[in-house]
Order: structure tokens, then C-alpha cells, then sequence
């Protein structure tokens, strides 16, 4: 099978968050399934670096305008992703991230970045570039849905569409005057089409018009349904019935393994657990931490209040009283940041800060931290807690979407069974948190209890094997109808 995925981002060539490291590590899983994975990316300066310096082969090949503008695609194999690259310098080529400018703004013409991205990636779907016609599409985020609407809206032959919710609090809502220069049928101006409450939603319109809506855990699909979590999608997303599928996330277990992982001080495994204490010691001393023997909890996180962190950042004295030492990594909402760095004022070495994205710290953190807290309002799937099982990184989470799909909660009879790898709590509130901290180290005093969870936990299957079968599955499904 010949499959297109279209993303704004993918590791390792640009990863904002979560949708990075799906979009790198799932072609990779689908290979296993005999499925021939080509990404279409945006030409970022990061991208277009990246296939410089690695001085990949590339073929050129041209496309009609896209929306107006001048474009050609590239072919290139990187970092072992096969790529098409939109070359579109006008839309692409800037300082700042994929999204927003140096200075942390939204560009203002990321309705036409993404529009022209999906126009690309439906042109392509049909044959735009010589020798290649995929038999299903599938694209992620608001980012790529208007891909679905493009070839819901030819008249030509098209394959079959997969979208893929990966956060449905990003909706990619424009006003209505952008809607002429999207070049769509004036029928898709309509509620079966991108008209959304007056405005145009590419979300909205590309779940509409797609074959199969995915998200990428069981718990938030069913979550996604209710008035509640719906986010005003709800309706829509009930009338999709059957056709919105919950497929919880893998991660790629061969970036992140802590037996061979070159960010760490010492490598470790579940049966070989003891220089995991190593990467404690150098975590301590990156962070200038007192060196004791209690638990370091950690955050590698963006700092929201989807990830519930004004929570964690509230109870930093709280923590330090408990005789807990922290360590947070992210960066995100400004009042986040500042409750966090004043904590660290408070308890220079009991709390220590890094704003920002570093992501072998990231890793670093997971191998040397006790455990790993995700107190998230909401959580589609959460990569993280899957990071933290991994490297014995015990996860604290919310009992929410994918942090209830993936952890097992420490309780009586888990323990017992010695398959409890976490602990889950609920709701996501301050007293909750710290509740759920209070269990954790007790957990962490009794040292055999606390080794047998790591022990669970890093056992856990955690890789796509499962989920790229059941992706496989669906598409094959898909082009059978
Ligand atoms: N400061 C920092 N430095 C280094 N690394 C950092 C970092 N801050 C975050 N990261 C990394 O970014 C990724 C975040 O992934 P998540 O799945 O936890 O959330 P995100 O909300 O981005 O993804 C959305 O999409 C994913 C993928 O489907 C869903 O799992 C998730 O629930 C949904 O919200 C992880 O790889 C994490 O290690």
C-alpha cells in the first residue's frame, strides 16, 4: 500500500510537540505492515538546512501554482522518512517556528501556509507528481484538513482519506473573507463544507469530508463525543458514528532507549537497573540540586493549562515540604513560567527551572527523575507518560484520554499483581495532585514495591507495534470499500 501522510511537522526535522514524533515514527512502524509511507512536509528553513547539510539526493519536480503562488515539490529521503518537501519560499521561508514568528506570533497568513499545504498535498493525491498515486491519504491536525475538503470537492478520482485528531482544542478557525482566495466550490460554503459558525474551520470541514476520523487514543474518542470535551465539535463528531476511531499512540522505541540512548550519563535496562542512580546524580548537578536521597519529580512539558501545570507550579512549596525536589523543562503560558521561576527563587536547590525546548535534556530528565507528573485537564494520547515508562520514570497522571489508556494505577490490587506502572488521579484539581503525590512517595519508601513498578513499567509495551497494525488495518479496510 502507498500512503500519503501530510503533516505540519515530523522528527527529527521539526518538532514543536507531540505531532512530531507520531508523524517521524509511524511511517517507520507501517513499513513492518507493507505500507510505503511518503510525508509532505512545508519547506521550513529547518527542513531545507537539513536536506542541505545532509547533502540528500533530491529530485525536483514541478507543480501547477498552489493558490495563486509559484511551487515545486521535493523529493528527498531523510533521517530514513521519505519526503516530499513543498518548496513555496513565499509561505515557508522565514524566521520562527512552523507556526509563529522570533517573537513567539502566530504569522498572520498561516491560513494560506496551511491552505496551500493541503492544496499541495490533494494535488498531489491525484497524480500531480509523475510515477506516484497513493492509495490512501492520510493527514494530521488542522494543518493538513483541508486536504479531505480539496478532494472531496474534485470531481476526479481520489483515494481514500484518513484525518487524524492529535489535539482538538487547534481548530484552524478563519474569517470568512479568506474563503475566495481558498479556491473551493462556492458548494463547500455550506455546513456539510469549511462554514463554521460564520467562519471558515479547516478542522471542521476536513472531518466532515474525510473518509475515517482517528484520534489518537480510545478514552479521548469517546471523550471528544460529549458536550463536555467536544469543544464545540461534539455533534459533528457523533454523526461521524463508526467512522471515528480511538488508536492510542506508540512511540519509537528505538530514539527513545535507555539501554542505548547517547543523551545519558549511563545507559540502563529493566533487568539492569542500577546505573539508572547515575543519571539521578547528573540530573542533580545539571540543576544544581541538593544532593539527598529523596525523589525527584519532573515536567517536560509545554506550560499550559491544558497540561494542568499551573497546578504543579501552585504546589511548589507544598512539593518542597514533602521533601521532594523538582525539575521542570518548558516553556508555554507567561504566568506558568514566572510561578515556576519564583518557586525557584524560593528553593534554589530543591526546585530547579529550564524554560525552553531541549530535547536530549528531555531525555536526560526521564532517565534521572523518580517520576514524572502530567496532572493534564485534557490529553488526547500524552507521549510523555509513554517516555517516562520507558526510562522507569514513574508517570503521575490524570485519569484523562490517553494517560488512562496507558498507565496502570497503583492500587491495592495492581500492586499486588505487581503490574501497576503509575499513578492515576482525578479530577485534575490541586488537591487531587497532591494527593496522588502523597501516594506516589509512598510508594517511592518502600524500595522493592517502587523497583518492581519501574521494573512493570519499562516492560510495558509501549511501541507501535499494536497500533500500526490496527492503522494498517484500516486502510486496508478503507480501499476495500
Ligand atoms: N521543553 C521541552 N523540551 C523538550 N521536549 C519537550 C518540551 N516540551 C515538550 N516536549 C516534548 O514534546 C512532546 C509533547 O508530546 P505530548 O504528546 O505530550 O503533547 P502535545 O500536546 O505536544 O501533543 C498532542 O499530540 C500528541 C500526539 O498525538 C498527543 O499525544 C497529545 O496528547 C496531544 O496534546 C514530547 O515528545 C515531549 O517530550
Amino acid at each position: 500500500m502507498q500512503i500519503l501522510s501530510i503533516a505540519s511537522e515530523a522528527f527529527p526535522l521539526i518538532k514543536t510537540g507531540g505531532l512530531a514524533d507520531v508523524a517521524g515514527a509511524l511511517p517507520f512502524a507501517l513499513a513492518e505492515h507493507a505500507c510505503r509511507v511518503v510525508t509532505l512536509l512545508p519547506g521550513y528553513p529547518t527542513v531545507m538546512r537539513a536536506i542541505e547539510t545532509a547533502g540528500a539526493d533530491v529530485e525536483v519536480l514541478p507543480l501547477d501554482t498552489v493558490l495563486g503562488a509559484p511551487a515545486r515539490i521535493l523529493a528527498v529521503d531523510l533521517a530514513g522518512l521519505k519526503l516530499f518537501v513543498l518548496d513555496m519560499p513565499t509561505l515557508y521561508d522565514r524566521l520562527g517556528g512552523p507556526y509563529t514568528d522570533a517573537g513567539g506570533h502566530d504569522f498572520g497568513d498561516n491560513w494560506m501556509r496551511f491552505a496551500a499545504l493541503s492544496k499541495a498535498g490533494a494535488m498531489i493525491a491525484q497524480g500531480a507528481v509523475p510515477g506516484f498515486l497513493p492509495d490512501i491519504v492520510h493527514v494530521h491536525d488542522w494543518q493538513a484538513a483541508l486536504t479531505p475538503v480539496y478532494l472531496a470537492a474534485s470531481n476526479r478520482p481520489r483515494p481514500k482519506t484518513v484525518l487524524t485528531i492529535h489535539n482538538l482544542a487547534f481548530q484552524g478557525n478563519y474569517p470568512s473573507a479568506i474563503f475566495p482566495q481558498l479556491e473551493l466550490p462556492a458548494a463547500t460554503w455550506s455546513i456539510e463544507g469549511v462554514e463554521y459558525y460564520g467562519n471558515v474551520g479547516y478542522l471542521k470541514g476536513g472531518l466532515h469530508a474525510c473518509d475515517v476520523v482517528t484520534t489518537v487514543s480510545p478514552t479521548y474518542a469517546k471523550e471528544i463525543v460529549t458536550e463536555g470535551s467536544g469543544m464545540g465539535l461534539d455533534g459533528l463528531l457523533r454523526g461521524r458514528g463508526s467512522r471515528l476511531v480511538g488508536i492510542v499512540n506508540g512511540i519509537d522505541t528505538r530514539v527513545w532507549d535507555p539501554a542505548s540512548d547517547p543523551a545519558l550519563a549511563a545507559n540502563y535496562s529493566a533487568r539492569e537497573l542500577k546505573p539508572r542512580i547515575h543519571n539521578k546524580r547528573a540530573l542533580e548537578g545539571e540543576f544544581g540540586l541538593r544532593r539527598e536521597n529523596g525523589p525527584i519529580l519532573a515536567v517536560v512539558s509545554r506550560l499550559t493549562w491544558q497540561k494542568g501545570l499551573d497546578l504543579v507550579a501552585e504546589v511548589c512549596d507544598e512539593l518542597v515540604e514533602r521533601g521532594v525536589r523538582l525539575v521542570v523543562v518548558g516553556s508555554g503560558e507567561a504566568m506558568i513560567e514566572g510561578t515556576f521561576q519564583a518557586a525557584h527563587s524560593r528553593h534554589p536547590d530543591r526546585v530547579g527551572v529550564r524554560i525552553g525546548y531541549d530535547e536530549e535534556l528531555s531525555h536526560r530528565v526521564q532517565a534521572g527523575a523518580d517520576a514524572i507528573l502530567i496532572p493534564s485537564r485534557f490529553e488526547p494520547c500524552g507521549l510523555t507518560q509513554l517516555y517516562g515508562l520507558r526510562y522507569g520514570c514513574i508517570p503521575v497522571v490524570a485519569k484523562v484520554g490517553g494517560l488512562a489508556d496507558t498507565v496502570v494505577d497503583a492500587n491495592y490490587a495492581a500492586v499486588s499483581a505487581e503490574a501497576a506502572t503509575g499513578v492515576i488521579f482525578t479530577p485534575p484539581d490541586r488537591a487531587s495532585l497532591l494527593e496522588a503525590v502523597d501516594r506516589t512517595l509512598g510508594l517511592y519508601e518502600e524500595a522493592r514495591v517502587w523497583r518492581r513498578m519501574q521494573a512493570a513499567a519499562m516492560k510495558a509495551d509501549v511501541s507501535w507495534t499494536k497500533s500500526a497494525r490496527l492503522y494498517a488495518g484500516l486502510y486496508s479496510d478503507l480501499m476495500k470499500e
